[in-house]
């Protein structure tokens, strides 16, 4: 348990409460054409930035602790950084070290799947996003345990590989698929064979996240687990006919089982190891939960659950201890802001949709899913709706508006923070129109909360966890030209984007105690300390520093 924090002698905070708003995935764009968020009509947005103290902060790449600034940010390791008030060496950076040194190898649980199979014949499974997007997972990873497996004296390996065209180009599957399967070709021989047992698009099947839509993962389970789904000879012809037929982007395309003579290549049977090679854990927990969880599991009907030793890549939660067996260690995030506050006997409010409940909770406190403190914490998760987001853009930024603006009223919290979904869950969508109206509808609450936490004499902190909003159409590396379709219109990007966030300090009871002009050159982590100090304490010394000259 972290000490309390010692007061501020130079600044005891304002009356009502420090507001920090994540607008999910909303940054400055570098292009002006595919930038959304300038484009779109965004007044209160456009006020607080021209009238009030405001820096941009760095979200991506090293500064949030990533491999290199060539990695865009993500809501893993952006709120990682802003719960935590410092940077970590994160998953991504994490595994490649264990690859590299070996130590995954010589690693107890490596051991154990792989010793496994090699007594009971079976096969080692590995199922994953397949691409380097760096977010969830990198194929490099696999491709190194494959080849280790193989070393290793396993003799069958069967690879579930999902789509991904959310942080990579939108329709680029084949540009690792087909590569891969000649990777695993060439690996094959008399004594070992490695192939692709099924696949399918991240947002069709598998990698559901905070129990927004368990059918995802049914029909993951179906394909992986129990081979029943359409057949295909190949993943290429999959996801060449299924494109076709379909015309869907690859993070949509519907699930495929590989099957030779009618018979599915890659069941997953008992006595098979089973490893899930996705580094985080949001969109990990779920399928895990399906293999791990005994005969109390409701979720869905698993028909049959094999015997298998199963691990992740890495723990997915450090609270609950899941999965049982890992292959690389998390990183171990801790004294994140919220322990601190619970400390110092501060109560806090923390709320979003279900799509990023999680973020503001678990990804806020370090990966872990518990609360510090029941009596002085209160978490708040609106549903969303289960739609394609571009269908309903403004998601649920009026309902989470509703309920903070309530809480302000009432004035029981000191702490509130939340996370609007809308810059991101419909950046994802690479719809344009959509993006636009998201942005709209974020600002309007903007400008609720704006006038609430003026009436209670609080603070408002707004800034982001990474860009995405901000950069829509793909642009040519070299001349920055935006690149086209055949049909003249721009590509769109649905990824995130590598820009700088904004970091707005909307406090209407200002008194000169802090010098107008913020920090620049920070990153996101800078704004637990800005909390922090805007709650009337002193950061915890370690902690990045706030935007703030006192
Ligand atoms: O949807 C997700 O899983 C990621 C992109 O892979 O987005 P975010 O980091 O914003 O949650
Ligand atoms: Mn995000
Ligand atoms: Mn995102």
């Amino acid at each position: 348990m972290v000490e309390a924090l010692k007061a501020n002698p130079a600044f005891s905070g304002r009356k009502g409460p420090v507001v920090l708003v994540i607008m999910d995935g909303v940054g400055f764009g570098k292009y002006t054409e595919g930038d959304a968020v300038a484009a779109a009509h965004t007044e209160v947005l456009d006020e607080l930035m021209a009238s009030y103290p405001m820096t941009k902060l760095k979200a991506h790449g090293i500064a949030v602790g990533l491999p290199s600034d060539d990695d865009m940010g993500n809501s893993e390791v952006g709120h990682n950084a802003i719960g935590a008030g410092r940077v970590f060496a994160q998953g991504a950076k994490r595994v490649n070290g264990a690859i590299e040194s070996g130590e995954m190898f010589t690693g107890e649980t490596w051991k154990k799947l792989t010793e496994n199979v090699k007594k009971s014949g079976g096969s080692l499974h590995f199922l994953g996003l397949l691409s380097d997007g760096n977010v969830h997972s990198h194929i490099n990873h696999l491709k190194a345990m494959v080849a280790r497996a193989k070393e290793d004296g396993v003799k069958r390996v069967r690879v579930h590989a999902l789509l991904d065209g959310r942080d990579v180009g939108e329709t680029s599957a084949l540009d690792y698929f087909d590569p891969f399967a000649d990777y695993l070709a060439s690996l094959s021989d008399g004594g070992f064979d490695a192939k692709i047992a099924s696949g399918g698009g991240r947002m069709k099947i598998t990698m559901d996240r905070y129990n927004a839509d368990w059918e995802m993962v049914h029909r993951g389970w179906q394909i992986h687990v129990l081979g029943e789904g359409r057949q295909f000879a190949n993943a290429h012809e999959a996801i060449e006919t299924l494109r076709k037929e379909t015309g869907a982007i690859d993070q949509d395309l519907p699930p495929f089982v590989i099957a030779e003579g009618g018979k599915a290549v890659g069941t997953v049977e008992d006595g098979d190891s089973f490893i899930l090679f996705n580094f985080r854990g949001d969109r990990a927990l779920e399928i895990t939960k399906a293999f791990e969880a005994g005969d109390d599991f409701s979720e869905f009907d698993r028909v049959r659950v094999p015997n298998v030793e199963y691990a992740g890549m890495m723990e997915y939660d450090g609270d609950l201890h899941v999965p049982k067996q890992y292959l690389v260690s998390p990183p171990s995030i801790d004294k994140t802001m919220a322990e601190y506050l619970a400390a110092s006997g501060v109560k806090m409010f923390s709320i979003s949709e279900t799509q990023k409940f999680g973020h503001v909770t678990y990804f806020f406190n370090g990966n872990r899913s518990g609360k510090f403190s029941e009596e002085l914490e209160e978490y708040v998760e609106i549903p969303s709706d289960r739609v394609p987001f571009e269908e309903r853009p403004w998601m649920k930024a009026a309902e989470i508006t509703d309920r903070v603006i309530e809480e302000i009223e009432k004035g029981s919290y000191r702490f509130i923070k939340l996370n609007y979904p809308n810059g991101d869950m419909v950046g994802h969508t690479g719809i344009y129109e959509a993006v636009l109206c998201s942005m709209e509808a974020l600002d309007l609450s903007l400008g609720r909360l704006k006038k609430a936490v003026e009436k209670a004499g609080g603070v408002m902190v707004i800034s982001a966890d990474h860009g995405n909003s901000d950069d829509m159409f793909e642009h040519d590396k070299k001349s920055g030209a935006v690149k086209t379709k055949a049909n003249g219109k721009p590509q769109a990007k649905t990824s995130h984007s590598l820009n700088p966030v904004p970091c707005i300090v909307y406090d209407p009871g200002y008194k000169g105690e802090y010098a107008k002009e913020l920090r620049s050159g920070l990153g996101i982590s800078s704004l637990a300390a800005t909390c922090i100090e805007l709650l009337g304490f002193q950061a915890p010394e370690d902690y990045d520093t706030s935007v703030f000259t006192w």
